[in-house]
C-alpha cells in the first residue's frame, strides 16, 4: 500500500521505565514508551497510538499512570517540556463517558475548567468554543439525559479539551458499541487528530479491529517468557506496529483492505504469546 509521507520530531510523550505493583503482583515491569511528534508535509497532523493487550495484562493499570492518576513504583511519564505528567493536566476520557446528570452541557464543560484553575469567565469563554468545534454548541443548555450517544460523546470529548490541549487518553472507548457506533467514534478520533499538529489520542482497547483502523502506531503490552516458554510476571511493550510505516493510517475504510486484515490477523496470532 502507498506509503503517505511523514517524519517524526519531538518526543511528545516519554514513559520510562514505568513499573508497578499492586497487592503481591508485579503487573508492569520497565516499561518504556515514546510519542513523536509525527509531522506530514503541509498536512496537519495529530497522532493516535492505541495500547492493546489481552485482558487482565495491565493496561488499565498503564492508563492511570500515563494520566497521573497513580504514580509509578518507579520511572517516571513526562511530556514534551519534561514536566511530569499530573492528575488534570491531561484529558481522560474514561468508560462511558461519565457526565454529571444534574448539570448542563455548559456546566459539566465549565467545571472542568475551575478544576484545573479557569476563572469562571474564562472557562465560560473555552466551554464555548470547544462547544462549537465539537458541534454540539446548540446543546449546551440541555442536560445530559437529553442527548443521543453519539452528542454526549462529543460533550465528554470537548470536556476532556478544557483539561488538555493536546494529550488526551481513551480507555476502551469502543467498548459496548456496535458496528456503526464503533466507526463513529474512529471517523471522529481520526477528525479531531487531524485539527491539531500536537495532539495525541492514546487509546487503550482490546479490540484490534478498531486499533487497526484509527492508530497510526499500536503498542502491544504483553509479558516475556522464560526459557520453558511460561510467562513472566510484569508487563511490557513486547511490540509496535508502525501502521504509518506500513500505509495503514489515516485512510479511512481501511478495515476493508486485505493489508488491514493480515494486519489484524498477525496482532491476533501475537496476543497468544503475550
Ligand atoms: N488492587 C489490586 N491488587 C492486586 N492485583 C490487582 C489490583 N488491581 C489489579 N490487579 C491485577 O493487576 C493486573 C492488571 O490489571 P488491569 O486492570 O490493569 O488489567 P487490564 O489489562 O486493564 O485488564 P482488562 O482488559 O480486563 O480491563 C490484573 O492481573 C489484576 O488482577
Amino acid at each position: 500500500m502507498t506509503t503517505f509521507p511523514f517524519e517524526y520530531h519531538e518526543t511528545l510523550l516519554k514513559v520510562d521505565k514505568v513499573s508497578k505493583t499492586l497487592g503481591d503482583t508485579l503487573v508492569l515491569r520497565d516499561v518504556d514508551l515514546e510519542v513523536k511528534n509525527l509531522v506530514r508535509p503541509g498536512m496537519t497532523q495529530g497522532q493516535v497510538v492505541a495500547l492493546l493487550g489481552p485482558s487482565g495484562m495491565g493496561k488499565t493499570t498503564l492508563f492511570r499512570i500515563l494520566a497521573g492518576l497513580d504514580a509509578p513504583d518507579s520511572g517516571s511519564v513526562t511530556l514534551e517540556d519534561g514536566e511530569p505528567v499530573r492528575r488534570g493536566t491531561v484529558g481522560v476520557v474514561a468508560q462511558n463517558y461519565p457526565l454529571f446528570a444534574h448539570r448542563t452541557v455548559l456546566g459539566n464543560l465549565v467545571v472542568a475548567g475551575k478544576q484545573i484553575g479557569l476563572s469562571g469567565g474564562e472557562a465560560m469563554t473555552k466551554a464555548t468554543e470547544l462547544l462549537e468545534r465539537f458541534g454540539v454548541k446548540e446543546h449546551g443548555g440541555k442536560y445530559p439525559i437529553q442527548l443521543s450517544g453519539g452528542q454526549r460523546q462529543r460533550v465528554a470529548l470537548a470536556q476532556q479539551f478544557m483539561c488538555s490541549n493536546d494529550l488526551l487518553l481513551m480507555d476502551e472507548p469502543f467498548s459496548g458499541l456496535d458496528l456503526l457506533a464503533s466507526e463513529r467514534v474512529i471517523d471522529f478520533i481520526m477528525e479531531m487528530a487531524a485539527q491539531d499538529e500536537k495532539r495525541t489520542f492514546v487509546i487503550v482497547t482490546h479490540d484490534i479491529h478498531a486499533a487497526v483502523a484509527v492508530a497510526d502506531t499500536i503498542w502491544l503490552l504483553g509479558r516475556d517468557r522464560d526459557g520453558s516458554g511460561n510467562p513472566t510476571p510484569g508487563a511490557r511493550i513486547q511490540k509496535t506496529f508502525n501502521l504509518a510505516q506500513m500505509g495503514l493510517a489515516w485512510r479511512k475504510g481501511i478495515s476493508e483492505t486485505k493489508e488491514s486484515s493480515d494486519l489484524r490477523r498477525e496482532i491476533r496470532a501475537e496476543f497468544t504469546n503475550l
